[in-house]
């Protein structure tokens, strides 16, 4: 089975938890595209969507679902979303496509956060996939320079910026032993945005869809 196929079977049973009436938080990425579709063949009547980024309030206000701000919203039941690599502690790297900091905000303000990703997302050690860090743009430098004392590697997103104008550093040869410190470390560097490391705000349920079936885990 292809990957995109692994994504979809993660995005239907996803869509398990979704519920008529209530509000839906929902993430960004190829996976979470997948779950748009599910969501609009479903068409089930929520009482409205939080989006983590430009790309999927167009998606889903094109298949009809109405979108509002976290502002309006407030705490979220669920929030649904997808991920570049997760732990055995459900502890994401996430950022890929550069929606990190609206994607931590909207995990921080659900009550359950469901990450689905195919098999090959699943790592024993987090960051062989370059760790996203978003930054206010003349801070850029520095934090570059600070992560190097950290013993990364920091790589401009070339043409990129993110839905809130800043660009992002993707970080390579990080040694991520400890996710939750390493996340308070870079956060703590001035001009930090956000780091796409989500270890004080791991998922709770994580689907994964491999060849064999589709697994659910929680912590
Ligand atoms: O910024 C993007 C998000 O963190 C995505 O959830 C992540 O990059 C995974 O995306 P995909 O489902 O396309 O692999």
């Amino acid at each position: 089975m292809d990957q995109d196929a692994l994504k979809r079977q993660a995005a239907e049973t996803a869509y398990q938890h979704v519920r008529e009436g209530e509000w839906l938080g929902v993430g960004t990425g190829s996976t979470v595209n997948h779950f748009i579709d599910v969501l609009a063949e479903r068409q089930p009547s929520l009482q409205g969507c939080v989006s983590s980024s430009e790309a999927t309030t167009e998606r889903l206000k094109a298949a009809g679902f109405e979108v509002v701000e976290l502002n309006t919203a407030g705490d979220l039941p669920l929030y649904v979303d997808g991920a570049d690599e997760v732990n055995a502690h459900l502890e994401l790297i996430k950022g890929g496509g550069g929606a990190l900091t609206r994607e931590k905000i909207i995990a921080g303000a659900s009550r359950h956060f469901i990450c689905m990703v195919d098999e090959s997302k699943q790592v024993e050690l987090l960051g062989r996939f370059p760790l996203p860090v978003e930054v206010i743009p003349m801070a850029r430098s520095f934090v570059a320079r600070q992560l190097v004392k950290m013993g990364g590697k920091p790589e401009l997103r070339e043409n990129f910026t993110t839905d809130n104008g800043n660009p992002v550093l993707d970080v390579h040869n990080l040694e991520i032993l400890n996710p939750i410190e390493m996340e308070d470390r870079i956060n703590a560097i001035p001009g930090v945005v956000t780091v796409g490391l989500f270890a004080r705000r791991p998922a709770d349920t994580l689907i994964v869809a491999a060849a064999g079936g589709v697994e659910t885990r929680t912590r």
